[in-house]
């Protein structure tokens, strides 16, 4: 069970809700992904024409725990106002906090997730903020009392999966609340890395509503966090220089 606040989960994966061919296309992918957790950008969610579609209107939304994202928000307080305008709707007391502080890579602005982590918090909100991979700032929103922490592998879109694992492991090896893998994940592979590695979940999108099978996709991601997971808690074996024997050489009666 993966626990974020008073929440509890028993898929690992959450998914984003952007950029897939067509709704029913997505509405097969979430399906096949098993994800408990659905995050979607407020302000870029139709929430205001009922003439125009909305992903939520195709979905059983009673099975699905909303992660509200403050993608768009250039500071705290654009971030902090969004979270609220999503509270309101009466589903989520959960916010991804997404501050960019640059629009070449979309790394986040420490300064301001930061400070919208400490505003949320204080305001009640459960808080996941969208961090690099830096381990000195992931301490301090944990400190700051952020509910997850969520590093990302690599730039948001990119799929190069996980760049810098050392400093992944130095997060998840520090953290006492649960640390998310969110951004860059472009394969299976990436995806079971980050849980081997001893991530609590994984957050993605762009692996899954791009690829040449979304529905396929997310099937694989979702056997693919709960592969990564049990061979973390399985403990692989040390990683040696050396050739070493499969087979116990003690005992053998024939050869020279
Ligand atoms: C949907 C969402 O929240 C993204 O901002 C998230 O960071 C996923 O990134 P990828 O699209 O790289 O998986």
């Amino acid at each position: 069970m993966l626990k974020v606040g008073n929440y509890q989960f028993k898929s690992r994966l959450f998914l984003g809700t952007g950029k897939y061919p067509d709704f029913d296309i997505q509405k097969q992918a979430v399906d096949k992904s098993g994800t408990e957790v659905l995050t979607f950008s407020v302000r870029r969610m139709n929430i205001y024409d009922p003439s125009l579609p909305n992903f939520l209107e195709k979905i059983d939304v009673d099975r699905y725990t909303f992660l509200p994202n403050t993608a768009g928000a250039k500071d705290a307080k654009e971030a902090v106002r969004i979270a609220k305008l999503a509270a309101a709707s009466g589903r989520c007391d959960m916010v991804k906090v997404e501050i960019i502080g640059c629009n070449k890579t979309l790394l986040p602005d420490p300064v301001e997730t930061l400070k919208a982590t400490e505003e949320l918090v204080a305001e009640g909100f459960t808080v996941l903020p969208y961090t690099s991979d830096d381990v000195v700032l992931a301490k301090k929103l944990e400190e700051a009392g952020a509910h997850a922490v969520m590093p990302g592998a690599s730039p948001i879109g990119s799929g190069q999966g996980i760049i810098n694992p050392l400093n992944l492991s130095f997060i998840i090896e520090q953290s006492s609340v649960p640390v998310i893998v969110d951004a860059g994940i472009g394969s299976p592979a990436d995806t079971a890395y980050a849980m081997e590695l001893g991530a609590d979940g994984v957050l993605l999108n762009t692996a899954v509503s791009g690829a040449d099978n979304p529905v396929k996709m997310a099937e694989a991601m979702k056997y693919a966090v709960e592969a990564g997971r049990l061979g973390y808690e399985a403990g692989r074996i040390p990683k040696k220089d050396y050739a070493v024997a499969s087979s116990p050489e003690e005992g053998i009666s024939v050869g020279n």
